[in-house]
């Protein structure tokens, strides 16, 4: 598996220079696009790593699947009334959808969807964004995972499109909080600077029938863990989900910070993160890592 991690980095490392650093958040444009890292964790413990691994980076929109999780975990399935489980077809800040569908968004995982988990999940934390943060810190087994202050402050100045959308749940009847104290939240959540070995780490429960091993927790039901994956297969890539099926066979959820994690159901997780983007905002030598990975194992699940 080491050799093999090796060899696929080698090979899409030529692809850096073909994709483009987010900077719709000013913040994220800064980071070096030259950056590539992946691990790979076993359902027994087991971690390979190869190239920037260990460095954080903003998980941005892999954080709609803990909030998911979090809100799976204390309203079950009544959060169905709010939203939908269905792919969209759409780039994740689309907003046209979400007018003809009355603010009931498709689904957790495009921004209008992971805005209403946010808002369900602010009437039940008193201090979201904490909770949040030690979620994933006991998830990940890292107590030093942090939320960068300067990507969420500038996802705040820059939140226009967000604030679109919540305020437009809102005239549906689909946004209980204040809309600014959610948004806030919701940025927080994204900010959160983890590494390819955090993420891997912390995603295992759903490679293992919603059991995480290291922090010794039952996460989710097995039933719950394959409905989570089946959104992420169907969504977890905007409109990019049937691409990501094609090529890599496997639920996956990608961020704008470049990271994209897979999932394995009953043998691994994996993250892999390249910073630079394709048009559809995911890792373009991510998505390319992941196929390789794939398709040299045998991974697909279909
Ligand atoms: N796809 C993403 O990663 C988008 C997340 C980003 N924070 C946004 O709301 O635009």
């Amino acid at each position: 598996m080491q050799a093999l991690l090796n060899e696929i980095l080698d090979a899409v490392r030529p692809l850096i220079g073909q994709g483009k650093v987010a900077d719709y958040i000013p913040a994220l444009g800064t980071v070096p696009s030259n950056q590539l890292g992946i691990a790979v964790y076993g359902n027994d413990g087991e971690l390979f790593c190869a190239g920037d691994a260990d460095t954080p980076f903003s998980v941005q929109s892999i954080s709609k699947v803990f909030s998911l999780v979090q809100a799976i975990d204390h309203s079950g399935e009544a959060i169905w009334e709010r939203l939908g489980h269905e792919p969209s077809g759409q780039p994740f800040n689309s907003l046209v959808q979400l007018e003809f569908e009355r603010g009931r968004p498709r689904n957790p995982f495009i921004n209008a969807g992971a805005l209403v988990i946010c808002d369900i999940n602010q009437s039940r934390f008193a201090a979201p964004a904490l909770s949040m943060r030690d979620f994933v810190r006991r998830l990940s087994g890292n107590p030093n995972v942090m939320v960068d202050g300067k990507v969420a402050e500038s996802e705040y100045q820059h939140r226009a499109r967000n604030a679109a959308m919540a305020y437009l749940m809102q005239s549906f009847g689909n946004f209980h909080n204040d809309v600014e104290a959610v948004l806030r939240s919701y940025f927080s959540h994204c900010a959160l600077r983890m590494s390819c070995v955090d993420l891997a780490r912390t995603f295992c429960f759903l490679a293992n029938d919603g059991f995480c091993k290291h922090s010794g927790a039952q996460i989710l039901s097995a039933r719950q863990t394959q409905q989570v994956n089946s959104i992420m297969a169907t969504s977890g890539l905007y409109d990019e989900a049937g691409n990501f099926a094609y090529r890599v066979g496997l639920p996956g959820k990608s961020g704008v910070g470049g990271g994209i994690v897979a999932v394995v159901p009953g043998q691994f997780t994996v993250c892999v993160w390249s910073p630079e983007l394709n048009a559809a905002g995911n890792s373009l030598a991510g998505m390319a890592a992941l196929e390789l990975l794939s398709q040299r194992i045998g991974w697909s699940v279909f």
